[in-house]
């Protein structure tokens, strides 16, 4: 029973105010007693869910898989009903736009790298998110963007390139093959919904913002933008989260890429070791120089500095 479960959570978290809720739960702000660090508590509202709880199981197992300084971490989940979670002290995305009117470019382009890390990432380990929006980027204490709930995401089995076909997300961030109802690849539709970000980002509203959901659904269908990359209306056209990472408004005032992959990607490609063996070396803890190396990439990562592993001469 839930009870208990509670019961057991408050020998390890003090449990403060209500930071937020959707339909499907409402996350706590909470403490985490032995550390005194914050984290988010998000309760599943079983009622909403019904029995067999596909979407929190769908979370939980994407969130276990998925280690990246731009994607909120999960700590701790129970059974399905709680999930403690990276606490992100700043914020939605969407109030502080709404807050500051709209960005500037420079802190557009400063929050939008991260949000092409975060896709850049999450693509590249077969994941879609599918319900890309304001709402769901939260700010840590550094002005780090952490994406958030995965309820909705999908991991074809038949690999990224493999056509989906439930329509879910926001219609004002969704894609036009996936409002026509036809077999869309989830990684495309994923970029259709960074650029809507983008332009909301920029514009301080969304493009295709109708109460009449048919009207906003011949908006998105118009594609009324002269040269469009992500917001292109045909998803064989639409620009790619590789060619974003080093796109020149991107590039403009960075002098590299947009850095996408976690801490173990990178070891692995700088070791020339693979994903499995890295893994393995991590976690014997050796506090050798790949612990060193592991835990040093993290923390200027968490700290939004760009990494460069550098071979000795
Ligand atoms: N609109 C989202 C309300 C707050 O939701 C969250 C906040 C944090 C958070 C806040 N600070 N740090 C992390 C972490 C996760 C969630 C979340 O997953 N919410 C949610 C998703 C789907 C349905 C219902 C709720």
């Amino acid at each position: 029973m839930a009870v208990d479960d509670y019961e057991k959570l408050l020998k390890y978290y003090d449990v403060h105010e209500t930071i937020g809720a959707g339909g499907f739960a409402k996350v706590k702000l909470a403490t985490h007693i032995f550390t005194g660090e914050k984290v988010a508590l998000k309760i599943m509202n079983k009622e909403s869910h019904g029995d067999d709880l596909p979407r929190v199981k769908t979370e939980i197992d994407a969130m276990k898989n998925l280690s990246h300084q731009n994607v909120c971490r999960l700590y701790h989940d129970t059974k399905k009903i709680f999930m403690i979670l990276e606490y992100c002290p700043g914020g939605e995305l969407f109030d502080y736009i709404i807050e500051k009117d709209r960005l500037t470019e420079d802190e557009t382009r400063m929050f939008f790298r991260q949000i092409v890390s975060a896709v850049a990432y999450i693509h590249s380990q077969d994941y879609a998110h599918r319900d890309l929006k304001p709402e769901n980027r939260f700010i840590d204490g550094d002005q780090n963007l952490k994406l958030i709930d995965f309820g909705v995401c999908a991991k074809p089995k038949g690999g990224m390139d493999y056509h989906l076909m439930i329509c879910c997300g926001n219609p004002a961030y969704a894609a036009p093959e996936l409002i026509q109802g036809k077999a869309y690849i989830g990684s495309v539709a994923d970029i259709w919904s960074t650029g809507v970000l983008l332009y909301a980002l920029m514009c301080g509203y969304q493009p295709f913002d109708d109460d009449n959901v048919m009207l906003m659904y011949k908006k998105i269908m118009r594609g009324k933008y002269d040269m469009p990359q992500m917001i292109q209306v045909d998803p064989k056209r639409r620009i790619t989260v590789r060619h974003l990472l080093n796109h020149p408004w991107l590039m403009q005032g960075y002098s590299c890429p947009v850095e996408w992959q976690n801490c173990v990607t990178e070891m692995s490609v700088f070791y020339k070791w693979s994903k499995g063996s890295t893994l393995h070396l991590l976690s014997k803890w050796d506090y050798d120089q790949t612990t060193a190396t592991y835990l040093l990439l993290l923390s200027k990562k968490s700290h939004g500095k760009p990494v460069r592993l550098m071979r000795s001469s």
